[in-house]
């Protein structure tokens, strides 16, 4: 996925400036830098979630493969079915633990019993959250801890085989252990989905990222691998960050 002279505003305020980035399939992109700089809404963008605020307006593209995902005509159901979200808060339905993972399947479509069955114990697999949970299926899912929510919430978005995994802050309202589960299930879905991470821990983001994109003011300051943002950037404002020295 990439953004192309990205520009966005809400409320007729610049708040993304001609962003040009291109996510690495298969790897943690993690977005850093001070409160304010863009980060969510560059995240919201890769699946036009901006346009549910009132008088938000986009220029510039973003290409998932070879479309413009904001060309018109764009499925925006089928976008974000490819390009699923994960909200900072767990937000999992106030339903079954089942039928939570089964709601996305049903809307595709998928009705049989069995097929259902199969698809939420792979995707509940997937998330790291099975064992815990495969002998309350049936239970309310608002029910589960904080962390079993979030891994549910994120089973939820896999269930339907997005391409991209956009997460906003997965893991600031969880206590640590279950941020570290979060951190190492990143680890095994980046085999099969491409993911972007806002984070405000850049111990977090130096953890489980593979590429670092650091935006400062609405603009993107400096993008490389994890490690050379961490130990060698390029840009005097980047280092002024990770060192703390400001935001
Ligand atoms: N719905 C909105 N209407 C108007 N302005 C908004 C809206 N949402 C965000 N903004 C402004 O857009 C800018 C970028 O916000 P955004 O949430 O993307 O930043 P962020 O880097 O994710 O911040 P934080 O780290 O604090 O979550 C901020 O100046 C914010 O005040």
């Amino acid at each position: 996925m990439s953004a192309q002279n990205l520009s966005v505003s809400l409320a007729g305020k610049t708040v993304l400036d001609q962003i040009s980035l291109d996510i690495p399939a298969n790897r943690v992109t993690a977005l850093i830098g001070p409160s304010g700089c863009g980060k969510s809404t560059l995240l919201r963008s890769f699946n036009r979630m901006n346009e549910l605020l009132d008088d938000a307006s986009t220029e510039g593209q973003v290409l998932l493969d070879e479309l413009n995902i904001y060309q018109t005509g764009v499925d925006l159901a089928e976008l974000r079915r490819r390009v699923g979200i994960v909200f900072q808060k767990p937000n999992p339905f106030p339903l079954s633990v089942y039928e939570n993972v089964a709601f996305g399947l049903r809307l595709q479509g998928i009705n049989s019993a069995r097929q259902l069955d199969e698809l939420i114990a792979a995707a509940l697999q997937k998330a790291a959250l099975w064992h815990e949970v495969k002998d309350r299926l049936y239970d309310n899912a608002l029910t589960l801890s904080g962390g079993q929510q979030q891994r549910l919430v994120i089973a939820r978005a896999i269930a339907i085989e997005p391409e991209v995994l956009l997460l906003d802050e997965p893991a600031s309202a969880l206590d640590p252990i279950s941020t570290l589960k979060i951190e190492e299930l990143l680890y095994e879905l980046k085999q099969q989905y491409t993911i972007v991470i806002v984070t405000h821990n850049m111990q977090q983001a130096a953890r489980v990222s593979d590429f670092t994109a650091f935006m400062n003011l609405g603009q993107l300051v400096e993008f490389d691998a994890t490690n050379k943002i961490f130990t060698d950037p390029r840009q005097p404002q980047t280092e002024d960050y990770i060192t703390g020295r400001f935001g």
